[in-house]
């Protein structure tokens, strides 16, 4: 692996139909790192990340994952994935908040197999990593869509993988509980050493706490540190996203689209 890269895509370029919807990006995620994605809508940020989990495949260029060409890579409990939809699960949903967790483990001890009193101890520890636990009995159902949220963010943790992928993991979830929301995923990064790939409509916050941030449309326009990204003006963001974009001063919840 070149080292500390865990991901890299080499002048990847995706269409669907004819439309091309990522255009030749060339982006390296390093160990360590808190890397922010955004972009205006339909920019193609949900799908850079189903090519990053072959979930989709390129039509041009290539993708490595922890040094591995995509296609040779098996080791996906390396990389927990927390989706846009996660939080919306209705009340009445069979699944206590202990069964999502251990549905986790599923890469590592394959899906046929039964959980045992390790699994229940290592769902139980990530429930505790997002202060979850005395939840861990209660219908997943019956939770917010913030506490759900935490939940499958333990369940992403739970096969202690190096990199965790999050497609806008804050909607759904309480205004009040996003800063804290960012605090645990900034614990996570720094206590835990966990590289972070979040994608967000919150340009103005994911500043504070990612380490990186990448903005695109279709292709990418900035790619650099949170700082750096802090200069490039609102006429910048204007004109990528075709309509007024502020990035609000620091310490704040939102972005101010007019
Ligand atoms: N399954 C699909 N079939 C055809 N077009 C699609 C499909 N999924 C997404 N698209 C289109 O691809 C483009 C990029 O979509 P994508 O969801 O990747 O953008 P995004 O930046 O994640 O958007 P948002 O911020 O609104 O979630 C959009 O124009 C979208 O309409």
């Amino acid at each position: 692996m070149k080292k500390n890269v865990l991901v890299e895509m080499d002048h990847v370029s995706f269409k669907y139909d004819k439309e091309w919807v990522v255009k030749d990006v060339d982006l390296s995620i390093h160990k360590g790192q808190f890397l922010g994605l955004v972009g205006p809508n339909g920019s193609g940020k949900s799908t850079l990340i189903k090519l990053m989990l072959g979930l989709s495949k390129p039509d041009r260029g290539s993708i490595q994952l922890f040094g591995q060409p995509l296609k040779q890579f098996k080791d996906w409990k390396e990389v927990g994935f927390v989706s846009q939809k996660a939080n919306s699960f209705n009340s009445g949903f069979p699944a206590t908040v202990i069964e999502v967790v251990k549905s986790g483990l599923v890469s590592r001890i394959g899906t046929f197999k039964f959980f045992n009193q390790s699994h229940k101890a290592k769902a139980l520890e990530a429930l505790k990593t997002v202060e979850m636990e005395e939840f861990a009995h209660d219908n997943i159902g019956e939770l917010s869509g913030g506490q759900q949220q935490r939940v499958f963010i333990a369940r992403a943790l739970v096969s202690d993988p190096s990199l965790v992928i999050l497609d806008e993991p804050t909607v759904g979830v309480d205004s009040k509980h996003v800063t804290d929301f960012y605090n645990l995923l900034g614990r996570l990064n720094k206590e835990q050493g966990i590289t972070l790939l979040m994608v967000t409509h919150d340009i103005g916050t994911i500043t504070d706490h990612a380490t990186h941030v990448v903005c695109m449309n279709k292709s990418i326009h900035f790619h650099g540190a949170s700082e750096d990204y802090k200069e490039f003006s609102d006429e910048d963001l204007n004109q990528l996203y075709g309509h007024s974009v502020h990035q609000l001063s620091h310490n704040h919840d939102e972005v101010n689209p007019s």
